[in-house]
């Protein structure tokens, strides 16, 4: 596993900072952020894995298309922000398939992480700086946010 003592919520916030590298490399190359095609075959893929892990399929694939909702709202603000800031769009950085490879790696902790900890609402950490609060409530859309 990736992250083998990570959180769930720690995990999470580890898919929105590599979403933003995503967008970093798809923005330097003119693609756009969203891919259906690629989207589809990782929520196929991650109902396979959930009947591996016993997680409910519908659970999995509903968790997994918040990520991608609150990834997709991540990319969307910076593509906003560099279009405007052309300055601010970080040099260099990972090629897009290493990053897949990374978020694919993610998946496999999320799930695993998820079905030991099951379906409850959870309470994120706080959020860094960096991030906004609207894709990390994206992020916790199917499983509830419950806070203390
Ligand atoms: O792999 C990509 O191209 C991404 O931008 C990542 C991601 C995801 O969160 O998994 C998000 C948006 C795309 O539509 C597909 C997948």
């Amino acid at each position: 596993m990736a992250e083998p003592d990570a959180s769930l919520p720690e995990l999470v916030l580890r898919r929105l900072a590599i979403s933003e590298q995503v967008a970093a490399a798809k923005f330097g190359a003119g693609r756009p952020v969203d891919d259906p095609v690629r989207e589809q075959r990782e929520l196929a893929r991650v109902r396979t894995l959930a009947r591996e892990v016993g997680l409910d399929p519908d659970l999995a694939a509903g968790f997994l298309a918040d990520q991608i909702a609150a990834s997709k709202q991540v990319q969307r603000r910076l593509f906003a922000h560099w279009t405007e800031h052309p300055g601010d769009r970080p040099a260099g950085g990972p090629d897009l398939s290493v990053l897949r490879a990374e978020l694919d790696g993610l998946t496999v902790a999320l799930l695993d992480r998820l079905a030991e900890t099951g379906p409850e609402p959870l309470v994120p950490p706080e959020t860094p700086d960096a991030l906004n609060q609207d894709p990390l409530r994206t992020a916790y859309r199917t499983l509830g946010q419950r806070r203390s």
